[in-house]
């Protein structure tokens, strides 16, 4: 009675605290509201002059409104009782009263560690850590644990399922949500490691790696705000739906400053499909691959096979293989790119061309005049003949030129793939309009590296960064003390320090600038990059991301059992050594949050048993349902001209699926099938279930998903039915990734169809 009696004050309490929380959220952004209108009225009366000036105020204002919108979904999620006597906070960002008192700390701030990290034995200062279970803005529970075990009289013993839990059974929505309020103390202590060098975080499925590493990249940018904002932070995830899965993590963390990709669109304008050929991949993905298009360049940079004449105004003048070799070894020595050497190569030519040109009119006229030298110079740069002999020797080329014709040219191929077998060139050969895929976007990457800008004067060098920032700095500074004056005689001084606006500008400048020049530049060195799904990355898309951020400071997610593409890697010591030698640390997750244990643990049996290594974490949950395996009949009595066996797989499919549709009962469901089934399955059920029906992550509207396993590595969903497991098994020539990935997906049920064998290990 007594206990039931000091929950409820306690809960009152909270709720209490966190009403004034949100008011207080409410006054920040009425003021910031207020603050925008004004200045957009004060440009209005035309008090102030600069258009450009008071739009930097403005974003700055419409900045931090978005960020209070974005965070007002569970603002606050935790409470720290303290050694002390403290009542300490925490939540999505940090709040003051006017007169700063602190009343809610960001959970990435030092001082919220050990709401994190605080353990029985070692408690950090902390006698209760209390989480609250918010439902939009209403308190709905709290959970405490008492870490002082004296604390235990005072307090009641709160009831209620756990935070973790209750987030762990919550119905799958389509989109991964922030897991602020509960991150565990192994997941805390990677989120918070320093951030130079390489940091490799090995870990089973649904051991939380992804949520990880979205949470370290906001973590990174509020600890060294000043040095990722001027570089920005990269994430590169494995697919477009997955993307869109996770897109709305970092807003509700309040951060958007990071720039998300795919390998596909590493490369700026090109927007590459995935690679099907996986012996095309794992080829296109080998570091030497580097070293062909190297050679395709060099090729690139001809001698004439015997002497040409050219025809410059009448006169013929002669070009030999000499003069060409030596203008080649000139140029190549300048160590500039090939677009950018072609300069040297032509200018030497050409002043060889106007000097033959110069002596025989001289010898043809008997006199000679030099002032007529500059004339001749243009004579010869313009004559047609000229022009197409430099270009046929030294043409300036695309990288999109390069590697087309390298690929679609058999003779282009075979001279630069020196070390390769001809069966292998002969695998690269391609029509020429055949879209580019992922497994070409390093190769374009290396191309463009080594071709350089068409137009020098386009190239952006460091330099010329360096100068266009030093530039908008004190832009921003001149600007500063512009607006001040005008800002008060606005009669709204004091809204805005010096320091807010220096560094709003210079926020705004370089955020938009990593977004924009992310997209536009390729040449852009981010500060900090994670990956995810990292296993799946070749050498070759690895050279590229190590290109893009010089300082190699790197976050590394990933599953070394899960990879399934061909030219994905086999250890991490093998895909990073080329790189970061053995200067990267390893750290583990060892605990599984999404998959009931009975089904983890006959996918670890399966993965075994097929001989693939994992590491198999620890489920939180024992789950309600083993997996399910349905044996239909039609086995391979009934395999067509194709080997086809599974006529009566979708029959099946749809008898079972309004038990699975009601089993997990208004969450979403997944149907996995080998990529030649996806279309065949989808249409069937789209028959029955018309708009329901989708092919990415899922969402309300669409709570069935047909995929394959590429497409649903990452993602998650309430039921998984697999069909023909068999198949997931063979499509790669032995490889169990895709069949180990498609059995971790669900949080809930797992049902298996097959017309075929049950791959071994499942069953127990
Ligand atoms: N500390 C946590 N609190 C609440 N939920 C968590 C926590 N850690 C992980 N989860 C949840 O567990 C699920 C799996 O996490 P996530 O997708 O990050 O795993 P993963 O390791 O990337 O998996 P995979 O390799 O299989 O794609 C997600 O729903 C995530 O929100």
């Amino acid at each position: 009675m007594q206990e039931a009696h000091t929950a409820h004050a306690e809960l009152e309490h909270e709720r209490n605290y966190v009403a004034g929380l949100y008011r207080r959220l409410d006054e920040l952004r009425a003021e910031k509201q207020e603050q925008l209108a004004r200045v957009r009225r004060s440009g209005a009366v035309g008090s102030m002059q600069n258009v450009s000036e008071r739009d930097a105020f403005a974003s700055m204002y419409e900045d931090r409104l978005a960020q209070l919108n974005a965070v007002d979904d569970r603002l606050v999620f935790g409470r720290l009782d303290l050694d002390s006597g403290e009542a300490r906070y925490i939540g999505r960002i940090g709040l003051s009263t006017a007169d700063l008192q602190r009343l809610m700390v960001d959970w990435r701030a030092p001082e919220a560690g050990a709401f994190y990290q605080a353990t029985a034995f070692d408690r950090l200062g902390v006698r209760r850590r209390r989480h609250l279970i918010l439902d939009g803005r209403q308190v709905r529970g709290i959970e405490d644990d008492v870490l002082d075990l004296s604390m235990l009289d005072e307090s009641s013993s709160l009831q209620g399922e756990g935070a973790l839990l209750a987030a762990l059974n919550s119905k799958r929505t389509g989109q991964m949500s922030d897991i602020v309020g509960t991150i565990q103390a192994e997941q805390d202590r990677i989120i918070r490691a320093p951030m130079p060098g390489v940091l490799v975080v090995q870990g089973g499925p649904g051991t939380g790696k992804t949520a990880v590493a979205l949470h370290r990249a906001a973590y990174l940018l509020y600890t060294h705000r000043e040095r990722l904002k001027s570089a920005g932070v990269l994430l590169v995830g494995p697919s477009n739906s997955f993307m869109t899965y996770i897109e709305r993590v970092l807003p509700s963390l309040g951060e958007t400053g990071v720039v998300m990709t795919t390998p596909g669109r590493l490369l700026p304008g090109i927007n590459a499909v995935p690679e099907r050929n996986p012996a095309v991949a794992e080829i296109k993905g080998r570091l030497a691959m580097a070293d062909v298009v190297a050679r395709a360049v060099a090729n690139r940079q001809r001698v004439l096979a015997e002497p040409r004449k050219l025809n410059v105004e009448g006169t013929v003048l002669t070009l030999t293989p000499r003069q060409v070799t030596r203008a080649r070894d000139k140029a190549r020595a300048t160590g500039k790119p090939h677009n950018e050497a072609r300069a040297t190569f032509v200018k030497v030519l050409l002043r060889e061309l106007t000097e033959q040109l110069m002596d025989k009119l001289e010898k043809s006229s008997g006199a000679g005049n030099t002032a007529d030298r500059s004339y001749l110079a243009e004579d010869v740069r313009s004559a047609r003949d000229v022009r197409i002999a430099l270009n046929l020797c030294w043409m300036p080329l695309t990288p999109e030129k390069l590697i087309r014709e390298l690929l679609s040219k058999p003779a282009h191929l075979a001279a630069a793939m020196d070390g390769f077998s001809e069966a292998e060139a002969a695998l690269l050969l391609r029509d020429p309009q055949a879209p580019w895929t992922e497994a070409d976007v390093p190769l374009l990457d290396e191309a463009a590296e080594l071709l350089g800008e068409l137009d020098a004067s386009a190239g952006r060098d460091k330099a010329h960064q360096d100068h266009e920032r030093a530039r908008d700095l004190a832009n921003a500074e001149q600007s500063l003390k512009n607006v001040d004056q005008m800002l008060r005689e606005a009669g709204i001084d004091g809204l805005v320090s010096a320091e807010d606006l220096a560094d709003h500008n210079r926020g705004q400048d370089t955020r938009l600038t990593a977004a924009e020049r992310a997209a536009a530049d390729r040449t852009w060195a981010f500060g900090h990059i994670v990956v995810d799904e990292a296993q799946e990355l070749s050498p070759m898309q690895w050279r590229l991301l190590m290109r893009r951020c010089p300082l190699k400071s790197f976050t590394v997610v990933g599953d070394i059992a899960q990879t399934s593409s061909a030219a994905g890697a086999r250890s991490w010591q093998q895909a990073l050594e080329p790189f970061a030698q053995d200067r990267w640390r390893l750290e583990e997750l060892t605990v599984n949050y999404r998959t009931p244990a009975q089904i983890a643990e006959a996918a670890v049996r399966m993965a075994v048993a097929a001989g693939l290594v994992v590491s198999a974490p620890k489920a939180v949950r024992e789950g309600r349902w083993a997996p399910l395996i349905d044996r239909i009949d039609g086995g391979n009595k009934d395999r067509n001209k194709d080997g086809d066996n599974g006529s009566a797989l979708v029959p099946h499919l749809l008898e079972v699926l309004p038990e699975e549709l009601a089993a997990v009962d208004g969450g979403l469901l997944a149907i996995i099938a080998a990529e030649h089934r996806v279309a065949e399955v989808r249409t069937a059920v789209a028959r029955i279930y018309g708009e329901r029906v989708g092919s990415g992550a899922g969402g309300p509207g669409q709570d069935i998903t047909v995929i394959g396993p590429k497409e649903a590595k990452g993602l998650e969903f309430d039921g998984v039915v697999v069909i023909e497991p068999g198949e997931l098994l063979d499509g790669l020539g032995g490889k169990v990734g895709d069949l180990y990935v498609a059995m971790t997906r669900p949080t809930q049920r797992l049902r298996l169809i097959t017309a075929g064998d049950v791959p071994a290990g499942i069953e127990g």
